[in-house]
């Protein structure tokens, strides 16, 4: 028996710099309406034109720490202070528009939403090397040396749980950017084809 809840979510983990924005803008740019990103919680004050659940959920952070103790959360990461999270209500905010939610996680993330009811698409993005990742974050220019080495030493632990079977569904090996796009796109488009022929209803 099939249960229909909308869209599976689409998980695509990888190292820093593996190249998940890239895939990830490409897609939206060929699909415009199939997709969406789940709207946040955090505990931050929301800067000037900010609004509430449309940038983030603005919550107090004993409400978030409630809502955790919950379970009612993906994912969750602190930053400078501050709370961050991806709720399940968020997640199925996005399926009842019959978007595909897509969302790019770590590992705990990963490990996380496997043990919930969301029955995510699992997809990996393994990068050529550690060396390549190295110069794709050197190139990108978006890290210190310190940020660097944390990404760095982090991506073989990320490796090496990527590449391990049954972890994920389909692991794209990211050498070639077209190349990678192409078969990250050809997989997607052909699970949306295979639930919509178990009638899930697409936006
Ligand atoms: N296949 C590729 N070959 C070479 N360079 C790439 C490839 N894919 C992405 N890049 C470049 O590598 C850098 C990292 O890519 P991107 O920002 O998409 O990674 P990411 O996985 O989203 O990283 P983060 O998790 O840190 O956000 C970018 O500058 C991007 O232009």
């Amino acid at each position: 028996q099939v249960i229909v809840n909308g869209p599976r979510p689409l998980v695509l983990c990888g190292p820093s710099g593996s190249g998940k924005s890239t895939l990830l803008k490409r897609l939206f740019a060929e699909f415009p309406d199939k997709f969406g990103f789940s709207v946040s919680h955090t505990t931050r004050r929301p800067r000037e034109g900010e609004q509430d659940a449309v940038h983030y959920y603005f919550v107090s952070r004993p409400d978030m720490e409630q809502a955790i103790a919950n379970d009612e959360f993906i994912e969750t990461a602190e930053f400078t202070g501050n709370l961050y999270g991806t709720s399940k209500m968020a997640v199925r905010g996005i399926q009842s528009q019959g978007r595909v939610c897509i969302l790019d996680i770590e590992q705990k993330g990963v490990e996380q939403i496997k043990r919930t009811d969301l029955n995510p698409i699992l997809i990996f993005n393994n990068p050529p090397s550690i060396d390549e990742l190295e110069r794709r974050l050197r190139k990108r220019g978006s890290e210190t040396e310190e940020t660097l080495r944390k990404r760095l030493n982090a991506a073989e632990v990320e490796i090496a749980y990527g590449l391990t079977p049954g972890n994920f569904h389909k692991i794209i090996n990211n050498v070639d950017i077209d190349v990678a796009y192409e078969e990250f796109r050809d997989f997607v488009v052909e699970e949306l084809k295979q639930q919509e022929a178990q009638g899930v209803h697409f936006n």
